[in-house]
């Protein structure tokens, strides 16, 4: 790995005798690690804990996660180590029993808002957002798969959402970076370091906290986090950010044998996670809360208003797919019918409004002469009420073929919907009708890659399933 001579330099300042064991680092291969999904699947017991995570784990090699049906049923989210230190700022920063509203600024694919999304109250509510469309898309289907429904996925520039005056009680600004972290893991980054790109990356971190720093409550928390060892994208951002705006640092307590190392700079504090010291990639971490701002203006529901309740006889069509019918709205647009936090409703008739939404709550059907159809996001939402569709438990070449759009067969299930699950964790919609099954399984969505060798019985005993470990 040739790094740039000047990021030598530069970290060779700051780490000192240190930077022979960090550069050594660079040249062993990245840990890799997983997120599991409470609510989907029981936590591995053969896996050793990323420690600063309740639900994080390391794997001694890195499988074909495609080949995983669990993965693809949202049971778990492969994300770096480091970044899932973001529990321990949020557990420590905010009451996580409250019903909060928390902004995932910067939020593709969706490592950070499928975490938050685990760790917020039922009563909660996630906007995770996106500025580039294509990505956006991503963050939206990996939140369909980690199937929690009080999350909307948005589109926007953050100015467009630090309009909001005082509307979150979180805000998470993962921000875009030079990547120094990323280096091991994604050689790329080495060819688009410079130190003009530092310097950019930083006035624009600066924007970006700028131009969304409205949107957050007087008295919420900001949590800034970068994958860059660099003191101008890190620290001097935050001292920054407390020459233009009303701040306090907020504290983090550590374990030793974590060995995160602390840094303050003109009392504003930050956590750093260097690949020497811990398993797991290059990362900054700091939380602020903001002391003094605008709070949110009172918002009443227009006279036309954007969310629209779906009909008796439609809401009739679904009452019963839901674990908590009463928690939900059900509204419609066009031909589809979705559920939406029932406790949230102005403000989500608010971020409708003015917000870009890609995704929002549960999609839950397709309504067409008094028919519905269930889509999606249903089969893998954590809400579907668990008796109210019959499901196939399938093995593991069923469910590689069904992931991959094929045809299946599905014993002894009676004809229409049906669940298809892989060890529990539900997959998506099969269609029984008297002689086959046609499989509703989103395209988009497909296993692309060829499974003929896969699907070999010596072959298929070799793959990774969660379960198994
Ligand atoms: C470090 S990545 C986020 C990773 C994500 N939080 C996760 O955990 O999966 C930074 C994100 O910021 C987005 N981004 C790029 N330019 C931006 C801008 N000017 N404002 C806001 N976000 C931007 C990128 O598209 C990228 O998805």
């Amino acid at each position: 790995m040739q790094l740039p001579l000047s990021f030598q330099v530069r970290m060779q300042t700051q780490l000192e005798e240190d930077y022979p064991a960090f550069k050594q680092a660079l040249a062993s291969p990245s840990p890799i690690s997983i997120r599991v999904n409470a609510n989907k699947t029981s936590l591995p017991t053969s896996l050793t804990p990323v420690p600063w995570t309740e639900t994080g784990f390391y794997l001694s090699e890195r499988p074909s996660f495609t080949l995983d049906p669990m993965f693809h049923g949202g049971a778990y989210y492969v994300q770096e180590a480091s970044s899932m230190f973001l529990e321990q700022a949020l557990k420590q920063s905010v009451d996580l029993e409250e019903s909060l509203a928390v902004l995932d600024l910067c939020g593709a694919p969706g490592g950070k808002s499928t975490h938050i999304a685990s760790l917020l109250s039922e009563g909660s509510l996630l906007v995770a957002n996106e500025v580039i469309k294509p990505r956006a898309n991503i963050l939206a289907e990996n939140i369909q798969k980690w199937g929690s429904g009080n999350v909307v996925v948005t589109n926007n520039d953050p100015s467009h959402i630090g309009a909001l005056t005082g509307f979150f009680d979180v805000m998470v600004v993962d921000a875009p970076c030079s990547g120094e972290g990323m280096f091991r893991k994604d050689p790329d980054a080495i060819q688009e370091w410079s130190e003009a790109n530092v310097k950019l990356c930083s006035e624009r971190q600066r924007r970006i906290l700028m131009d969304v720093w409205d949107a957050l409550k007087p008295g919420g928390v900001l949590i800034y986090s970068t994958c860059t060892y660099n003191s101008e994208e890190n620290e001097e951002n935050l001292v920054w950010l407390s020459t233009q705006q009303d701040v306090e640092t907020v504290p983090l307590t550590l374990q030793p044998e974590w060995n995160v190392t602390e840094t303050q700079e003109q009392g504003m504090r930050g956590y750093r996670f260097y690949p020497h010291k811990t398993q797991g990639e290059g990362f900054f971490l700091a939380v602020v809360r903001k002391t003094e701002g605008d709070e949110a203006g009172t918002y009443r529901k227009s006279k036309r208003p954007y969310l629209v309740s779906a009909s008796k006889q439609e809401k009739a069509l679904v009452q019963d797919w839901l674990s908590e019918p009463g928690d939900w709205e059900i509204v419609k647009h066009k031909e589809t019918l979705r559920a939406l936090p029932k406790a949230w409703m102005l403000e989500l008739e608010q971020l409708y409004e003015n917000l870009r939404v890609v995704y929002g709550g549960i999609e839950l059907a397709e309504v067409m002469k008094n028919n519905a159809k269930p889509l999606p996001a249903l089969a893998l939402s954590q809400h579907l009420s668990a008796g109210a569709f019959p499901r196939a438990e399938v093995d593991l070449a069923t469910a590689l073929k069904f992931l991959h759009r094929e045809d299946v067969v599905l014993e002894d299930s009676a004809t229409g919907w049906v669940l298809v699950q892989f060890n529990g964790v539900p997959l998506g919609w099969g269609k029984k009708l008297q002689n086959r099954v046609n499989n509703h399984y989103p395209k988009e969505w497909r296993i692309r890659m060829s499974l003929d060798e896969v699907l070999k019985p010596e072959n298929l005993e070799k793959q990774f399933v969660l379960s198994n470990q």
